[in-house]
C-alpha cells in the first residue's frame, strides 16, 4: 500500500457564533492592556481537514485546529511531498521524516500540529486497512466505557453558570471543568470574582463531583501562588494552565508548593516536550492534544512515558483522535468532553465538521470495536456554513 495523495482543506465557520462575553475565560492576552477584543486570539473558528488517499483507495482523515491556513501551507509545501509514495505502515519513519526535515523551525507549534494532522490521517488508514479501530492498534480496549468530564462553564453570570452545571449534573456527569474569568490584572475584585464562581459551582455540584479549574495561561506564578491557598477549600481535581506553557519552572514550583494538582500540556509538543515536563515534575496531570502534540505516533509514546512516571493522561478537548489514546491505555483514566453547542470559542466546531463523535451518556463515552480507523466521516449537514479553501 502506498500513499497516493494528500489533500488539506481549511474549513472556516461563517455560520452563527455566540458573541464573546467579557472575561469569559482568563487567557495569556490578559497580561496586556486591552487595545480591542483581546479575546480575538482565543477563537478556533477554522479547522484544517486532511484527507490522505492510498493507491488502493483507502482515505484517511486528519485534522488540526491551530492556525489552519498556516497548517495547510506546511502540509502542502513540506509534509505532503515527504509522505506521498510511501507505505503508511512505515508511520514511525514517516513521522521522523516530517519531524527531522522541519526541525529547524517546526518542533513546536503549528508545524507540529500540521505533522499531527498528517499522522492522524495515516493512522486512520492503518485502522481501515485492517478493519480495526485505531485503539485496537495501540493497546486495545482498557475500559468498558470511558469516563468523561463535562467541559465548558465559561465565566459569566453566576446564576447562568449554576443552571448550566445543574443541567449537566442532571445528565449524570460527576466531573466538571469551569473557567476562571479573572487574573493578575483584575486586582482584588478579580480574586473575589474568581472565588465566587468556584463557590457557586460547588454549591450546585457538591463535593461528590470532581471540579477542575481552568486558567488557560491567564495567570502568572505570583498570582497562582496567592490563589492556590484560597482554592484549597474547594478541593479542585486540578488547576489547569495557571502559567504560560514556556514557564515550566513556574509549573514545577506550583506543583511543589500546593496539594492541588497542577495540570497542563495542551500547548506542549512531542515526546521531548513532555519528557521535560515530567523530568521537572511540572505537572500532575498531562493534557496533550493528539491533533497538536505530534499525532497518534507521538501521543502513544507519551502515554508510555506517563505510565512510567505514574502521571495520568487526560487529553485536552475530547474529540475522537484523543478518545482512541484514552481507551488504549490504563495511564489515561478519563476524557475531556465538550457537548455540541452553538459555535462559540470553536471547541464545538468538531461536531459541525465531522460525524462519528460519541455522545456522552451518564458521564461516559463509548467507542465501537467494529468501526475501523478513527471512526470519523465528514459531516455534510453544515457545509453551507463553512467557507472551504483548497
Ligand atoms: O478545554 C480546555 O482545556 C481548553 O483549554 C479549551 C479552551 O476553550 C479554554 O478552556
Ligand atoms: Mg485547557
Amino acid at each position: 500500500m502506498k500513499i497516493q495523495s494528500v489533500r488539506a482543506r481549511v474549513f472556516e465557520w461563517k455560520g452563527k457564533t455566540v458573541p464573546p462575553q467579557a472575561n469569559f475565560c482568563s487567557n495569556a492576552m490578559d497580561a496586556l492592556y486591552d487595545r480591542g477584543d483581546s479575546m480575538k486570539t482565543f477563537r478556533f473558528h477554522g479547522w484544517t481537514v486532511v484527507e490522505i488517499e492510498t493507491d488502493d483507495g483507502i482515505v484517511g482523515l486528519g485534522n488540526v485546529a491551530l492556525a489552519p491556513h498556516i497548517a495547510k501551507a506546511i502540509i502542502d509545501q513540506y509534509l505532503a511531498p515527504l509522505v506521498i509514495g510511501q507505505d503508511p505502515w512505515d508511520y514511525e519513519y514517516l513521522w521522523q521524516r516530517m519531524y527531522r526535515s522541519t526541525l529547524a523551525w517546526g518542533r513546536k507549534g503549528v508545524a507540529m500540529a500540521a505533522i499531527s494532522a498528517v499522522d492522524l490521517a495515516i493512522w486512520d488508514i492503518l485502522g481501515k486497512s485492517v478493519n480495526k479501530p485505531v485503539f485496537k492498534l495501540l493497546g486495545g480496549r482498557t475500559k468498558e466505557r470511558i469516563p468523561c468530564y463535562y467541559s465548558k462553564l465559561y465565566r459569566g453570570d453566576l446564576k447562568a453558570m449554576q443552571e448550566e452545571a445543574q443541567t449537566f449534573l442532571d445528565q449524570g456527569f460527576t466531573a466538571f471543568k469551569m473557567r476562571f474569568g479573572y487574573g493578575p490584572n483584575h486586582g482584588t475584585r478579580g480574586v473575589a470574582e474568581n472565588l465566587k464562581s468556584v463557590q457557586a459551582v460547588r454549591e450546585v455540584i457538591g463535593y461528590e463531583s470532581d471540579l477542575m479549574l481552568e486558567c488557560y495561561m491567564g495567570w502568572d506564578l505570583d498570582y497562582a501562588r496567592r490563589m492556590l491557598p484560597k482554592l484549597e477549600k474547594f478541593e479542585p481535581r486540578w488547576l489547569e494552565e495557571p502559567v504560560i506553557a514556556d514557564d515550566v519552572d513556574g509549573y514545577a514550583e506550583l506543583s511543589r508548593l500546593s496539594a492541588i494538582p497542577i495540570s497542563g500540556g495542551e500547548h506542549e509538543f512531542t515526546l521531548h516536550g513532555f519528557r521535560q515536563l515530567l523530568d521537572k515534575k511540572a505537572v500532575s496531570v498531562v493534557q496533550y492534544d493528539t491533533n497538536r502534540v505530534g499525532g497518534i505516533t507521538a501521543a502513544h509514546k507519551i502515554n508510555a512515558l506517563c505510565e512510567a512516571h505514574a502521571i495520568p493522561v487526560i487529553p485536552h478537548a475530547g474529540q475522537m483522535h484523543n478518545y482512541h489514546l484514552t481507551m488504549s491505555t490504563l495511564a489515561s483514566p478519563m476524557s475531556e468532553y465538550f457537548p455540541q453547542f452553538d459555535v462559540e470559542v470553536g471547541n464545538e466546531l468538531f461536531y459541525y465538521i465531522f460525524k462519528g463523535e460519541p455522545v456522552a451518556k451518564d458521564g461516559f463515552l463509548q467507542l465501537d470495536d467494529t468501526v475501523p480507523g478513527l471512526g470519523l466521516t465528514l459531516n455534510t449537514e453544515y457545509l453551507d456554513q463553512f467557507q472551504i479553501s483548497e
